[in-house]
């Protein structure tokens, strides 16, 4: 067994053996970068791939609130500081029951490499709680954040770890997250929490940077097949931030929406999710906070199907899964390159399966990892972390430039790495060698 194999078998799957997201998010790492750590001595010296894999600092914390009726709750907190090679640690904040440490471990591990692959100054962290948002009223989400920062504000800092938002967290939260921070470390750090509401520190185009960073990523993959976005059919998943503003995008481009989901089901419109029905959607979601199955209350051409993904519903040459992890498998992969998909851009963390990523790779499909394919979310977190210390705003014509920037630059380093590395066009090799040799330079230079 090679060294690189023996530190995957006996560190991460023997020793964590019920942290499966992390096992797979590892996995999927070593396998890409092999050819890199086994073709120069000094990543094993350095013991690289064994310090890489363990957080800098895991904090887990009770959180205990009240609920409107005066019940006492008490859910878990976390914050994973992952790597901070390249810069204070930087990841979002998940409120969802699914979280634990190894979801945490493995969102948190991608952050590192995903967040090196934008070329900005941060290093890797995320964090959450097991708390659901779903069904609380306001007041018990504001009571929630304020006892989760009361004790999350002593581990962060614009120089030390600036979390955002992810599932479940959004500006809502990030308000009183933030209002509660300033309480009581008597500080007012403009740059602790990205994702802020604009007028007080938050930067425009941050809500829709992961969508949009997105389609920038696929129509750049598509380019280089001299083809476009345009007159396409997109089968998007989710119908949260990063799925709503993907679509945005879509349609902007000249794409056609066919689905967007939620736990629930799916819902398919052959007619297109553009115009007033995105605008409903964006009421339903982020407003009345209500499910995906009433849009075809009020859209009655289109179809809900009950507790099922979108990825065998329809035909589609795009497919852009925006929810959450291990969302596609083998047999989703199978039904897409059935139906003619040619794209699968990841707007989410981890969706697609590591089988399930093999088939499409071996069907010749154009795949985005997410750790390349979202990364305009934390780029433009990075960008509102520039506007907070120069303390100024930039228009959404300029972070949106910016955004776009990013996203063509970490597509050629994703193309250029896996050239090099002997894999031409393996977004998955490219991405994953590219945003580690940064950081593993930085390791080095830094010493341990
Ligand atoms: N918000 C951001 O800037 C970024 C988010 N991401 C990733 O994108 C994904 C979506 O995040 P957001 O849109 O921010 O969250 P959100 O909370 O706004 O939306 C999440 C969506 O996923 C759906 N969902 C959650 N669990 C599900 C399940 N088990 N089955 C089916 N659907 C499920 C929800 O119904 C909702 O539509 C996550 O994987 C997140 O880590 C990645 C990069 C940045
Ligand atoms: O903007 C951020 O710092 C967080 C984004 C995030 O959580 C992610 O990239 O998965």
């Amino acid at each position: 067994m090679s060294w690189v194999d023996e530190v995957l078998e006996k560190q991460v799957k023997e020793r964590w053996p019920w942290q499966k997201e992390f096992i797979q998010a590892v996995t999927e790492f070593v396998n890409a970068v092999r050819p890199v750590l086994e073709s120069d001595p000094k990543y094993k010296k350095h013991a690289i791939l064994e310090r890489i894999i363990v957080p800098e600092r895991t904090i887990i914390f009770r959180v205990t609130w009240e609920r409107d009726n005066g019940d006492i709750e008490v859910n878990y907190g976390y914050r994973i500081q992952m790597n901070s090679a390249l810069g204070p640690y930087k990841g979002g904040l998940r409120f969802h029951p699914t979280v634990n440490l190894s979801v945490l471990k493995f969102l948190a591990f991608e952050q590192i490499f995903k967040n090196s692959l934008t070329g900005l100054p941060l290093g890797g962290g995320k964090g959450g709680s097991n708390f659901d948002p779903k069904g609380k009223s306001d007041d018990e989400v504001r009571r929630f954040c304020q006892a989760f920062m009361t004790e999350l504000y002593r581990h962060v800092g614009s120089d030390i770890d600036v979390p955002a938002g992810d599932i479940g967290v959004g500006a809502r939260e990030i308000g009183y997250l933030f209002g509660q921070y300033k309480k009581i470390a008597n500080l007012h750090d403009g740059g602790v929490l990205t994702g802020k509401t604009v007028g007080w520190g938050g930067s425009l185009i941050r809500p829709e940077a992961t969508g949009y960073g997105c389609v920038y990523f696929a129509e750049e993959m598509l380019k280089t097949k001299g083809d476009s976005i345009g007159g396409k059919r997109v089968l998007i998943s989710g119908s949260g931030n990063v799925a709503q503003y993907a679509a945005e995008k879509v349609n902007q481009l000249g794409g056609k929406v066919i689905s967007l989901s939620d736990s629930g089901g799916t819902v398919i419109d052959e007619d297109g999710i553009s115009g007033e029905k995105w605008e409903y959607v964006m009421e339903l979601k982020n407003v009345k906070r209500g499910r995906i199955k009433e849009y075809v209350e009020k859209f009655p051409t289109a179809k809900y199907y009950e507790g099922k993904r979108p990825w065998g519903l329809a035909e589609a040459e795009i497919a852009m899964p925006c929810a959450t992890q291990n969302e596609l498998d083998l047999d989703d992969a199978k039904a897409l390159v059935k139906n003619g998909c040619m794209v699968v851009a990841e707007g989410s963390n981890m969706p697609t399966t590591l089988e399930a990523t093999d088939y499409l790779l071996e069907n010749k499909v154009l795949f985005a990892p997410g750790k390349a394919s979202n990364a305009g979310g934390v780029a433009t977190s990075g960008l509102e972390m520039s506007q907070n210390s120069m303390r100024l705003f930039w228009t959404k014509e300029e972070v949106d430039s910016k955004l776009h920037n990013i996203m063509v630059n970490i597509h050629q380093s994703c193309l250029d790495a896996a050239k090099e590395f002997g894999h031409p066009g393996n977004y998955v090799v490219g991405a994953n060698i590219a945003g580690f040799l940064r950081v593993a330079k930085a390791m080095i230079d830094q010493g341990f």
